[in-house]
């Protein structure tokens, strides 16, 4: 079973050290939390391990594969996945179309004869599409296949975003404030795809500021504040914890 580990690692935009010598686990199989208030420096972890930012100090590994001074390309083939805190998807294609995009990491024919019209591309591209159709109904959203993404609400779109990025199957996917704007019954949904995902052996890094959320789903919760690890352990132990309390519950941050 994979994991993701990231050892000593740091990230200084000059003389802000963003992040500031943390180590990080995140098992497959399990639902792994990364919480702390606002500027802890919990997207710029996300930015280290998926190759889009260079660490300043300290190493990443997938197993003993070290993922350090990869192109993001190379990472997303390496098995790492991820969602953005701002969504990023392609707002005039179909939502089926966004999720089609995330399997061409794996996609056997590739894209140039995919566009060529290749006999075998499009029997290839036909079978994506059903089972990027099978994925929207995974999140609900199976009857706006044909819409234009960006003409969903919200948090619709961050399903469609969740959808692509699990489409090639990672080992490891990070989520950045996936229920952000979601109310109570749609994040439950989500709750439960989370936890069917990391049932099939996928691992899944949780970033968000709803603690009652991360506590619910998480066997272990890592803390972050002013770019460094302040906490780790089980839900429970972390958010009795006085330094996450001061940090992070005690009003800095919506604890809900
Ligand atoms: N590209 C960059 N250049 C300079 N400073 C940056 C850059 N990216 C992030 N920072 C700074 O690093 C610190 C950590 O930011 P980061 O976005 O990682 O925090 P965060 O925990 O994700 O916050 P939030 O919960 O508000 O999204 C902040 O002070 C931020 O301004």
């Amino acid at each position: 079973m994979s994991s993701l580990r990231i050892e000593d690692a740091c990230k200084y935009f000059g003389g802000l050290k963003a992040v500031d010598g943390i180590n990080m686990t995140v098992p497959a199989g399990r639902i792994t939390g990364l919480i702390g208030p606002n500027g802890a420096g919990k997207s710029t972890v996300v930015n280290m391990i998926s190759g889009v930012y260079s660490l300043t100090r300290g190493e990443v590994y997938l197993d003993e594969q070290q993922l350090t001074r990869l192109h993001v390309d190379e990472v997303a083939r390496c098995g790492i996945a991820r969602t953005f805190q701002n969504i990023r998807l392609l707002p005039e294609e179909s939502v089926l179309d966004n999720v089609v995009i995330g399997y061409f990491r794996k996609q056997r024919s590739g894209v140039m004869s995919s566009l060529m019209g290749l006999p075998a591309a499009l029997a290839e591209t036909r079978r994506l599409r059903e089972q990027a159709w099978e994925l929207l109904g995974r999140f609900g959203i199976q009857k706006y296949a044909d819409y234009e993404a960006g003409s969903l609400p919200y948090g619709h779109q961050r399903r469609v975003e969740m959808a692509r990025s699990i489409a090639a199957a990672p080992r490891i996917v990070m989520l950045d404030e996936p229920v952000a704007g979601m109310n109570e019954v749609e994040s439950a949904e989500m709750a439960e795809i989370f936890e069917d995902l990391a049932r099939s052996g996928m691992g899944l890094l949780l970033i968000e500021h709803n603690v009652a959320f991360v506590s619910r789903l998480c066997s272990q919760v890592y803390v972050l504040d002013s770019g460094r690890m302040i906490a780790e352990g089980p839900p429970e132990a972390v958010t009795r914890d006085p330094k996450v309390i001061e940090a992070y519950i005690g009003g800095k941050a919506d604890a809900a």
